[in-house]
Order: C-alpha cells, then structure tokens, then sequence
C-alpha cells in the first residue's frame, strides 16, 4: 500500500467506514486525530528520551527488569538469526530494556527499537507498545495498521505485564524492521510473547512470595511444576495478597482479585495447601473451581522469616555453621566460650544434625593440638587404650556416639580419662542426654556441659545453608529455581542436614543446566514424615516458637488442624510473647 492510499484509509475510517482494520486499530486511528490532533502524513523521527531520564525511567523499572530478563533473554535466544528486536517498555511506553542482533543496531535505533525510545500512544499514534498500553491486551500492530507513514515499514507484537496487585506494569514487544505482508505471519510472535510476559509475571510473584505461600495453577499437569498458567500468593488466612494476571479466572465476576478468599474460587482452604506439594503425584494435585471446571494446583510453603540475630563472626569455624538462627546463634556462642575450656562437652541432637562438625569446629576454636575421633558402637577396651596413648596431651577426642559404647568398656574409658587429665574429650549423642544409660562416673567425666543441636525442620536458616552447601558442593555457578527453592524450604528434612546434602546431591548431578528446578529434586524419602507431622512428643511451645508462633505454619509442622493448634494452646495456657 502506497503512503497515499494509507492516509486514504485513515480518512475512510474517520468517516465511519469500516475497512477491514482490526477494531483495536481503527480506535487508535481515531484517537490519533481526533484526541492528539495528529497529522498521517508527517514522517517524525523515534521519540527518545535524553540519557538521564531513561536512567530514571530504568532506575524505578528496576524490579520489572529484574523480573524480566531471563525471560527475555530464553525468548531471545529463542527468535536468534530472525531479525527480531525485543522491548521491555514501562507503563509510560519507554523502552527500559532491549534484546537486538548488534548487526542492525544503527537501524534499530532509528526505528526506535532500542532502549530510550517512547512509544506511548500520544507520542508516536499507533503502534504496538502504545495499543498495548490502550487496551491492556496482546496486539499485533502490523505494517500499514501503524498511524501515518512513519512506522509503516514495522511489525510489533505486544503483551502487557501485570505487576501482582493487577496492575499494567510493563509491556514486552517482539518487532520486525521487515516482515512478510500477511498479518498472520506474526502468529507465532503473539504466542511467543504472551508466553513470556506470563513468565515474567510468575517470576515477579514468586519473588515478591518469599513469606506466604503461593499456588500455582495450571490446566494441564504436564506444565504445571514447570510452567504454569497463574498464579495467586496466600495469607494465613487464605486471602489474595498478590496474583498473576491469568489468575483472574478464578474470579470471574470481575470484582477486584486482592484481599478475596481462595475457597470463594476453589474447593480448598489455606490449611489443605500442604497436600499440593511437589511431594503429591501431580495428577492428584486437582482443585475443583466453584464456577465450575477443574485445575490442577501446586503450593509452595513460605520460608521461615530471617532474624536478624547473628553469631559474632571474630568466633572463626564456628561461625561457619549457621547464619541467623536464634537457637544456634545462642548455642554457638555457649560453644565459643565453652572451646577455650577444658570443660568435657556432651553435643546432643538428631543423626545427621551437625554434632561431629560442631565438635570439630570447637576442637578448631580451642586451638588443641591433635584430634581423634572413635565410634563407640563395638569400641573394645584395646582401641580406647589405644587412642589414649596416641594422643599428645591437649589433644581432643571425639567419642562418637556414646549411646553405643559397650557397657563391659564403660569403667574401663571412666578410668582411663581419669589417667589422661589433659585430654580434650568431646562426645556426641542422638539419645536424649537424660535417658543415656551410662554408669553415673563416666556420665559426670564427659557432660561436664551439654550443647544441644535444633533439628533442621526447626532451623530459621535453611535457604543460607542450601547456598552455602551448593557453593561448596559445584565449582559451577549452580542456582536453585524460586519453586525449587520454596520446594526445599517446605520439606520436613528427618534426615537433617546429611539429608538436605544429598538432596542437593542428587539435584547437582541431574540438572542439565545451571539452575536446579523441581524436576530435578528427589522425592522425599520419607513420605510419612514429608506429611509435615512433627517429632513426637515435641513440645507444643517449642514448635510455636519455632514456627514464629504462626498458627498455620504450626497446624502444618503438626499435621493437624488450626483450630486443633488454638485448643492445644489454650488448654495449655500458652500465648504468644508479647
Ligand atoms: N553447619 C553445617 N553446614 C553445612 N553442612 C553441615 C553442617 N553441619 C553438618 N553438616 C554436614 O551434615 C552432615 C552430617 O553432619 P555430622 O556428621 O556432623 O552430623 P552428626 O549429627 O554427627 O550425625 P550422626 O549423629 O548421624 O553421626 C555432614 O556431611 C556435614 O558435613
């Protein structure tokens, strides 16, 4: 279509014709006359802001951009050798941040496909960015649907990115300096792009999700760990706080999402989350909607809130073993003080909950000079005289287990730990330190102080560990996913941190990429544990405190209800600290 004929056209729908044009396009032609008094024939140049206003536009953009660029980047690598440009603008319409085969750069920038560029409506007339902006829905703004000749030569295809209060935040253009003349050419760029930005607000949502819990929903199971369709962030109380703009389905009413509550959608309660972890065959994971219809759902837990107490870092090793949570940051700092002792220390806690690395790292603190460790299971009576007479004295020695020591060797050790006043000696029990079946002597000769190590289910520093762990176990710069992430943080570990290793383990060798995601976690071992109940018998205050008295966090830990966790409290006549 020649110049002239266009601007025949735009006067033809000025004057109520139709003429084929999309209806959106037609309303943004008459805009552009009759709103912004805008001329077709004049031929502008990219409207482009100067350098300091786009460092402010892309400064308050920053948390879109973040959101958005591995999005941006895999939709990228995705169009790679086919001329496209991609614009991730802000709700103004200025371009914050762009993807470009560096070849065309020149004519990019003067077709203002590039970072700067302002394409809102009043500005430039029609155009994929600014319709998108207009109608708050996927466009493709092709060729000659552009107002006037100026970007007639363009093919632009927009989504709008919906922050989680339902709000346009951005929108993301695919653009061609050149395209076939068919509209329809452009199919795959509207899919490819509505894909992304549905992405981008996921990845969003997820970030800003870190304390609630999230559900995630898709139609089909297949996508439903990998690629949802939306999703919506939780209260306690199972109220809206947050949501992907595809979660609007579950409120078709049309009244505002934020602050609704999740079982006016759907046949669930914040309380029945627990049961679409990742943990659950996802098949199972379906929600009927009240509408009508089915989904299939997935819940990712909150992590545990970051206290802002830290153990002092001038301890040296001990530092190492946890970063902020409160009953370590107090039991290291026992041990800090207890290492330049003679004091025998009996380290108490589950298997696998860091009792030997404890005592290493106070053996460390302490500055003894040589260690020795022995497993006390089948220990015989040569071995401990034995490790007795190796070791210099002010050296330590580690006794590994000393439930397991043979009762026929139990005078034995009280005697020869008598003898060797010098030594270090550090023992570590999974048995309660009260109901150790040790003959009184030797009890009193190792539990001169006790030091007992929290489960890691009851640790508030999970998601420090899981990096620090990932550090140390890949040379590569290896990341865990938000839901892979959330997946770990949710898990009841009764393995401790041995198992929380090998998970991780196991994770490293079969991701394919650099970013552990679902997929690549095992499934918890223990089934019946990863059900969220608790240890037996532990008491009711000590799972509040470690649930920051949450009462929905500590219906899960428990395995009961809420209203069973408010009965338990008041029979017990517990209330929260003030
Ligand atoms: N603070 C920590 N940070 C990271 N990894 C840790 C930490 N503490 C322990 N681990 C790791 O967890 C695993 C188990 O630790 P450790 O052997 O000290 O546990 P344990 O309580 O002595 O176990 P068990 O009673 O079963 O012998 C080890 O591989 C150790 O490296």
């Amino acid at each position: 279509m020649s110049d002239r004929q266009h601007v025949e056209e735009i006067e033809r729908v000025l004057g109520g014709s139709q003429t084929g044009r999309d209806g959106f396009v037609s309303a943004s032609w008459r805009r552009c006359v009759e709103v912004y008094g805008m001329d077709p024939m004049r031929r502008d140049p990219a409207h482009i802001v100067t350098q300091s206003e786009l460092r402010d536009h892309r400064k308050q953009a920053e948390w879109m951009i973040g959101a958005a660029r591995s999005s941006l980047q895999s939709l990228f690598r995705q169009v790679a050798g086919q001329n496209y440009a991609l614009l991730l603008t802000n709700a103004a319409g200025v371009c914050v941040d762009f993807f470009g085969d560096e070849l065309f750069l020149d004519e990019l920038k003067t077709a203002g496909l590039y970072l700067g560029s302002n394409w809102s409506e009043e500005l430039v007339g029609t155009s994929g960015v600014g319709a998108c902006l207009v109608t708050q829905e996927p466009v493709t703004v092709h060729q000659d649907d552009h107002f006037g000749n100026a970007h007639i030569a363009l093919s632009c295809t927009s989504a709008p990115i919906f922050d989680s209060l339902g709000a346009l935040a951005a929108v993301l253009d695919i653009s061609l300096l050149r395209s076939p003349t068919p509209k329809r050419s452009q199919n795959l760029a509207m899919s490819l792009v509505t894909n992304a930005a549905r992405r981008v607000e996921m990845a969003n949502l997820m970030a800003e999700s870190r304390r609630d819990w999230v559900l995630r929903l898709s139609d089909s199971p297949e996508f439903l760990d990998v690629d949802p369709e939306a999703a919506v962030r939780l209260d306690d109380s199972g109220r809206v706080l947050g949501y992907t703009h595809g979660a609007r389905r579950l409120f078709p009413d049309g009244s505002p999402v934020l602050g609704r509550r999740i079982d006016e959608a759907l046949g669930l309660t914040i309380d029945d989350l627990p049961d679409l972890m990742r943990d659950r065959p996802t098949e199972e994971r379906i929600l009927e909607m009240r509408e009508g219809g089915a989904l299939f759902g997935h819940a990712i837990a909150p992590q545990a809130p970051r206290k802002a107490l830290r153990f002092d870092r001038r301890a040296g090793p001990l530092a190492s073993l946890s970063d902020g949570d409160p009953a370590m940051t107090h039991l290291l700092t026992q041990a800090a003080k207890l290492a330049c002792t003679s004091v025998p220390l009996l380290i108490a806690g589950e298997s696998g909950t860091g009792k030997t690395k404890l005592a290493h790292a106070i053996h460390m603190t302490g500055g003894a000079s040589g260690f020795l460790a022995l497993d006390c299971a089948g220990v015989g009576g040569g071995d401990l005289r034995q490790a007795c007479s190796d070791l210099p004295g002010g050296a330590t020695l580690l006794l590994r287990r000393i439930e397991d020591l043979p009762a026929e060797t139990a005078p034995l050790l009280t005697a020869l730990l008598d003898g060797r006043a010098g030594l270090r000696v550090l023992s570590t029990t999974c048995a309660a330190p009260a109901a150790l079946d040790l003959p009184r002597p030797l009890f009193h000769r190792l539990a001169g102080a006790i030091l007992t190590l929290p489960p890691l289910r009851q640790r508030q520093d999970i998601g420090w560990l899981l990096d620090r762990i990932l550090r140390r176990r890949t040379s590569q710069d290896m990341r865990l996913s938000p839901s892979a992430r959330a997946a770990l943080l949710g898990r009841p570990w009764p393995g401790n941190l041995r198992e929380l290793e090998q998970v991780l383990d196991v994770a490293i060798a079969l991701c394919e990429g650099r970013v552990i995601d679902l997929p690549d976690l095992p499934v918890p071992v223990d089934r019946a544990a990863a059900s969220g109940a608790d240890a037996p018998g532990e008491p009711l205050e000590q799972v509040m405190e470690a649930c920051g008295w949450n009462m929905a966090r500590a219906a899960r830990r428990l395995g009961v209800n809420r209203s069973t966790v408010l009965r338990r409290l008041r029979a017990a006549g517990l209330q929260p600290p003030a």
